[in-house]
């Protein structure tokens, strides 16, 4: 990867001019890192730690050259190396998991407070479990001209199938129910349209509320203070005629046959949510999340204009797949850099 030799390279040299240079300036210059920057640019240097599949998906040639240009270059961290031995980085961008790496992270972040560690570990733990993942959606019960947010009802079982259907019960839910792995990071869903169904689910899940939203969901994608939001296909409104039988089947199964029902049938038409009370959701949530790299799953309730939920928070999500990314995300880091 260029961006790791130039990386080098610059290393090597750095350790010649050490000496020359005496300056506390943690930014790299052109003359430090050889070809590629015009002379005199500051070069901003990001870290990253993340999986093969999300650096095929988010550093895309197109905005590793993008962000070249702008004087952003990205390094990989060797994750066999102490974090502070590398760099160094004016921001660390990871999505890996795991105690040891949490700690090494958090370590990181306590000896190096300058550098942008992209984002608290444990902020993001919040996230990876859906017990509490969307509890500040619902703590800030948003109500405003532009409509109402809130979050499906739901219910945790830890273990123990055959008490779900009392547990479902007392809590007062009503199915359809849709069950979801406690960790966040499983995709695995099942729909349990009757008590039957309930106890062949497999715990520990989170079953919330099935909220009839036309099919179609949307994806509000967060880089620090931008939102950009767009339609996706989402689970078909449940009705008596397509649920007269006992179904409990895998995300994917569905999927498909969702696909296949609704390729010739149906268009992603339909209004986006108000960008205002987009705006204060995502305002509110980054503050209380403590993070600034995330998207919401919002759907909004059949038969009504404006009552919306949220029924899924993701952290560092598909960037890749939203629209002019490239350029939010490097003005992002920029402006990391900028403000501090
Ligand atoms: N409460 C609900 N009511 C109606 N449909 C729902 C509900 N929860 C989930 N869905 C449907 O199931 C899909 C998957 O659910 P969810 O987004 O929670 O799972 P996920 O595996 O975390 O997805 P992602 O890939 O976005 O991380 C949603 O995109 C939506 O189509
Ligand atoms: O952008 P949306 O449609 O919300 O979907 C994302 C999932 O929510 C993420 O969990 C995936 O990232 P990870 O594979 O790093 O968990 C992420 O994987 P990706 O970055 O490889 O695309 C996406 O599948
Ligand atoms: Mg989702
Ligand atoms: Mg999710």
């Amino acid at each position: 990867m260029i961006g790791e030799i130039a990386y080098r390279k610059e290393e090597e040299k750095e350790e010649e001019v050490e000496e020359k240079m005496m300056s506390a300036q943690r930014k790299y210059t052109a003359a430090m890192v050889g070809g590629g920057f015009p002379p005199a640019m500051k070069v901003v240097v990001v870290g990253y730690a993340l999986t093969s599949k999300k650096i095929k998906s988010f550093l895309q040639p197109k905005f590793e050259r993008l962000a070249r240009n702008k004087g952003i270059l990205f390094v990989a961290i060797d994750q066999s190396r102490p974090l502070s031995d590398q760099g160094p980085f004016d921001i660390v961008l990871h999505k890996l998991s795991g105690k040891e790496w949490r700690r090494v992270l958090e370590d990181y972040r306590n000896a190096h407070p300058e550098v942008t560690v992209l984002d608290p570990p444990d902020a993001i733990q919040q996230v990876y479990n859906r017990q509490s993942m969307l509890q500040d959606v619902a703590d800030l019960n948003l109500s405003d001209p532009y409509g109402t947010v809130g979050v499906p009802k739901q219910l945790v079982i830890e273990k123990d199938p055959s008490s779900i259907h009392r547990a479902v019960n007392k809590a007062g839910l009503r199915l359809p129910l849709v069950a979801k792995p406690l960790v966040a990071k499983s995709h695995e869903l099942s729909l349990a349209y009757d008590e039957f169904s309930l106890q062949k689910l497999e715990p520990p899940l989170v079953l919330q509320e099935f909220i009839n939203h036309g099919g179609v969901l949307f994806k509000v994608y967060i880089v620090g203070e931008a939102i950009k939001v767009v339609r996706r296909f989402s689970l078909p409104d449940v009705s008596n005629a397509n649920y007269q039988r006992v179904w409990v089947y895998r995300f994917l199964e569905c999927l498909v046959l969702l696909h296949l029902l609704t390729k010739h049938t149906r268009s992603l038409c339909c209004e986006l949510p108000p960008r205002p009370l987009l705006e204060r959701l995502a305002r509110e949530l980054r503050r209380r999340l403590g993070l600034r790299l995330f998207n919401l799953d919002i759907i909004r309730e059949h038969g009504s204009r404006d009552r919306y939920y949220v029924i899924d928070i993701n952290y560092f999500p598909g960037y890749g797949k939203m629209p002019e990314y490239e350029h939010i995300f490097t003005d992002f880091l920029l402006s990391l850099v900028k403000s501090k």
